[in-house]
């Protein structure tokens, strides 16, 4: 027989749980993402023109500002379900969530609150690895959004838009910056030389006046960040083969950012049943993690070497 205390809880929270009060949970809009659609959530630095101001960022590109933002982007896609890939540039990062995921049951709010939070922690946490001799003096914070998109042709149209503002507001700044810091002109002035100039005289204007071709500019500033899944290594292994990325890759790296594709092979105690000693084996793991390249994503390169990114269409 059951305890008359223990059943008498039971009862009351089976009351509480169904109590008068609970028709307000009816207020709650659905915030669900359309099945079977690619989610993104993209997070933008709340007045980073003047957040950059206040801790001196390096006009135009400040790398220290790129790469927390890209750890930030790493802890995110780690930290949270789901996330096929990432694309940042200035103070921006877009996530992709895998069209079938069903993380919080693809609960908009979800998605973007638990992405944004981790971001700016992360952002405030890691500040001092970036940032050493600039304290940060106030806490940043970010706004997001979603976006369900339907087919893998327009979340790639998604990534091509934000890959070619990155482009468009780089080589505007490069120039801009060129005429202030260079020329002396005064922002007014440097915005009058370029108004109406196309993409082939601001690089005409590079070349010739400063002696810089846009191209080798750094990858980074010119094509923005994209996280994608790779095997790499993460813990020393005892013996490793080094698997060698594909060549249009190694182009994109910068040196800091490199990886390795790893196939780890550890050594493990296992006991074989009936017998009381341990034997060292050997065993293969490899890890995942979010590396960063600098890459085109508007051709269609990037997405025939990463078919994984995007599977099919259905
Ligand atoms: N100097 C410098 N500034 C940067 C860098 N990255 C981002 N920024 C600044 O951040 C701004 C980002 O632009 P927006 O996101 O459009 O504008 P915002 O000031 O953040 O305003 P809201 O996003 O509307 O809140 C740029 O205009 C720059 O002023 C950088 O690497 N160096
Ligand atoms: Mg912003
Ligand atoms: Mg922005």
């Amino acid at each position: 027989m059951l305890s008359t205390g223990k059943s008498s809880a039971v009862i009351s929270r089976n009351v509480m749980a169904k109590s008068k009060f609970e028709y307000v949970r009816d207020f709650e809009a659905d915030d669900t993402c359309l099945a079977h659609c690619w989610v993104v959530v993209r997070l933008d630095g709340r007045n980073f023109h003047r957040f950059a101001e206040k801790h001196n960022f390096t006009k135009p590109n400040d790398s220290r500002a790129l790469d927390l933002m890209t750890r930030c982007a790493q802890t995110v896609m780690t930290e949270l379900e789901d996330i096929v890939m990432a694309y940042g540039q200035s103070d921006e990062y877009s996530f992709v969530f895998k069209r079938k995921s069903n993380w919080f049951r693809r609960r908009a709010s979800k998605f973007m609150t638990n992405a944004a939070s981790q971001f700016a922690s992360s952002y405030v946490f890691y500040w001092k690895d970036y940032f050493k001799d600039q304290d940060l003096l106030y806490p940043p914070a970010f706004d997001g959004r979603v976006v369900v998109y339907p087919s893998n042709q327009t979340i790639k149209d998604y990534l091509s838009w934000r890959q070619a503002d990155c482009h468009v507001n780089n080589l505007y700044n490069t120039v801009f910056w060129m005429l202030i810091q260079r020329s002396k002109l005064t922002p007014a002035q440097a915005q009058e030389r370029l108004r109406g100039t196309l993409a082939a005289d601001k690089n005409e204007i590079l070349f010739s006046e400063y002696n810089i071709n846009y191209n080798n500019e750094p990858p980074m500033f010119r094509k923005g960040t994209v996280l994608i899944w790779k095997k790499m290594r993460k813990i020393k292994p005892l013996r490793s083969e080094i698997i060698c990325p594909k060549a249009s890759e190694k182009l994109d790296f910068l040196p800091k950012c490199s990886y390795k594709s790893i196939k780890e092979i550890k050594s493990k105690e296992i006991k074989p049943p009936g017998e009381t000693e341990g034997k060292q084996v050997e065993v293969t793991r490899i890890r995942t993690k979010p590396v960063a390249l600098h890459c085109d994503i508007i051709g269609d390169t990037f997405w025939k070497e990463h078919p994984e990114i995007l599977e099919d269409d259905s």
